[in-house]
């Protein structure tokens, strides 16, 4: 099996000004997996988008497709000659085409019978094709979404790149389209790089994740990997809460309010102590080393419980998987087996 990437980033910078909107960016992707670019608004995530398309040039490193450099200070392969697909977050079908003139639009210099045909299976294929002879803006937002995605697809790019695909969609139907979209994807098999800010997304259709901030892509991996294991306390709020407790390392382990904690491969002096709500237990009566506090409120969202406890570190929200417990009530507040995570300083 080839396990060469399909697409590489080494040390890629690029500036607007004197500002380098993205730094120092690398990242592989595997063939036929679909990646989730995920950060927070204004981080970089277009514009890695559209370096990676050939649409902008990189200031500083690299870009590889197949181990081909196509990118690099002073020189680009043309965004037609990448084969890498990209659909923009509007869309932007041709708003005077047909449904399947827009799809048959990439690939008009083949011969007019491939083209039908190419053209009638991705409609089928991404649920369209009953609206083949439509103009867009008599669409839906998602069926403009497909129509794009087919067109983007018709020419059979290696990769396709999609920027905040539903971005225009939500609640209910947001997720439904995007349940059943990618499911159209996976059966095509491309290699899908997707951008989205929206942490459960990425978690939800994600092979391998990618979190970015500021410009800089801070950890690539499995989302349960991401999620379990962050490196930093700013890549483990980017999946969900989480809180940093300085704590200090010696000998590779870290001295917590909870107890011992490893920090494998950490320099000795002080680390962060990284904590996800339901890392912690509220335990009454413990006689186990832990941080005792005191009960200052309840909280409920649905079945959940979640107990405020005063302690030394603040007030910090606890899940409550049992029975609730009375304001006043005083708890130690221990590690839950295998939680914790230390990490460097910013
Ligand atoms: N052509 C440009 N000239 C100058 N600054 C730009 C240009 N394009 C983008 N920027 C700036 O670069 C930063 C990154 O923009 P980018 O669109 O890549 O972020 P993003 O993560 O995709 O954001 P969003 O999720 O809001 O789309 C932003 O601060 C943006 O204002």
């Amino acid at each position: 099996m080839d396990d060469q990437p399909i697409l590489s980033l080494r040390g890629v910078t690029r500036r607007y000004g004197p500002r380098a909107v993205v730094q120092q960016a690398s990242l592989d992707l595997a063939e036929g997996r679909i990646a989730c670019l995920l950060g927070p608004s204004g981080c970089g995530k277009s514009t890695i988008l559209r370096l990676i398309a050939g649409l902008e040039p990189v200031d500083e490193g690299e870009i590889r497709v197949h181990g081909e450099t196509v990118a690099e200070p002073g020189a680009s392969v043309p965004p037609e000659q990448r084969g890498i697909g990209l659909v923009f977050q509007d869309n932007a079908l041709f708003p005077h085409l047909s449904v399947r003139d827009n799809v048959a639009f990439g690939i008009r210099n083949q011969p007019a019978a491939v083209r039908r045909q190419m053209v009638e299976a991705l409609l089928a294929r991404f649920q369209v094709g009953h609206l083949a002879g439509k103009f867009p803006h008599t669409l839906s937002g998602g069926e403009q979404q497909r129509v794009a995605i087919a067109r983007a697809l018709a020419r059979e790019p290696f990769l396709l790149l999609l920027d905040e695909p539903f971005s225009s969609l939500d609640g209910h139907l947001r997720t439904q389209v995007r349940q059943s979209l990618v499911a159209d994807l996976r059966s095509v098999g491309t290699s899908v790089l997707i951008v989205t800010h929206d942490p459960d997304e990425a978690m939800l259709i994600a092979d391998q994740l990618i979190l970015m901030a500021e410009g800089r892509i801070l950890q690539s991996g499995l989302p349960g990997d991401c999620y379990d294991n962050p490196v930093s306390l700013v890549a483990a709020r980017l999946l969900g809460d989480a809180m940093g407790i300085d704590v200090a390392v010696a000998d590779g382990a870290a001295q917590t309010p909870f107890g011992t904690v490893p920090a494998p491969g950490l320099p000795d002096g002080v680390a962060q102590l990284v904590l996800r709500p339901d890392d912690l237990l509220a335990v009454v009566n413990s006689i186990h080393p832990g941080l005792d506090g005191q009960v200052t409120a309840l909280r409920r969202v649905g079945a959940a419980r979640t107990a405020i406890v005063a302690c030394d570190l603040g007030e910090i929200a606890v899940p409550l998987p049992g029975a609730p417990l009375p304001q006043g009530q005083a708890v130690r507040l221990h590690l839950r087996s295998g939680a914790g995570r230390i990490v460097p300083l910013p």
